[in-house]
């Protein structure tokens, strides 16, 4: 399977944010989109996880399992934002959203209290999302990715207020997952360590 990204363009408001960007991710490949601030690294993944519709050009996937075109139906996107209720427990948010995802062919999620360990939280799970800490709720949103198998992960500053340990154990699922023939596309302002990934530098408006 291939992510393919085919002369992609995007507006916002008035402006023309970026212009003709290609790229080819085959299975076990990850992209790593860097940029200043407002240069579009968020647009583009946006674009890429059909959250957004481009002003040009095309997302689609090639060889990909048979009744999915467009790459949103096998990603999972992680956004600035976790996207769990507060108010819930993590395990009745990370159970949602198991259900709610479910598995795309080839691969299958892993238990709650199996993937709560994972990011090295496991006695936590039963505490409203909200009592968590910053870098406890991103670590939970890491959880995410694995309670339900996408082959493809959108990942916007995946690292925002993780310790050093959370990061290595973030590269761990990272690296896991591309070994599985998984595809990573990562927008980041740190070096995410995922060796032989290829590299989108992204400079800002086109006017
Ligand atoms: N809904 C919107 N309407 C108009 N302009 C927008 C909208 N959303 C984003 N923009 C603009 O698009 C540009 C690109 O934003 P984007 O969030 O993609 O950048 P980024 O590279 O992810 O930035 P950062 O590193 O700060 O997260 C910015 O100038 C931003 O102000």
């Amino acid at each position: 399977m291939r992510l393919m990204a085919e002369g992609l363009s995007a507006r916002r408001g008035e402006d023309l944010i970026f212009n003709d960007i290609s790229f080819a991710l085959a299975a076990g490949e990850a992209l790593v989109v860097t940029g200043p601030n407002g240069a579009g690294k968020s647009t583009l993944l946006r674009v890429l996880a059909g959250l957004l519709e481009p002003e040009g050009g095309r997302v689609r996937l090639e060889d990909g399992p048979s009744g999915f075109e467009h790459p949103r139906e096998l990603s999972h996107y992680l956004g600035h934002r976790n996207a769990m209720k507060r108010e819930l427990t993590v395990e009745e948010n990370l159970t949602f959203w198991q259900r709610f995802l479910g598995d795309s062919p080839g691969g299958s999620g892993i238990g709650l209290v199996e993937a709560a360990e994972a990011v090295g939280l496991a006695d936590i799970i039963h505490l409203p999302f909200g009592y968590l800490s910053a870098g406890q709720q991103r670590r939970m949103a890491m959880a995410k990715l694995i309670v339900a198998f996408r082959p493809i992960w959108l990942l916007d500053e995946p690292t925002a207020a993780l310790d050093l340990s959370a990061d290595r154990l973030f590269a761990g699922l990272v690296a896991a997952h591309l070994d599985r023939g998984g595809i990573v596309v990562a927008a980041t302002h740190q070096p995410l360590g995922f060796a032989g990934a290829k590299s989108l530098e992204m400079t800002g408006f086109v006017h």
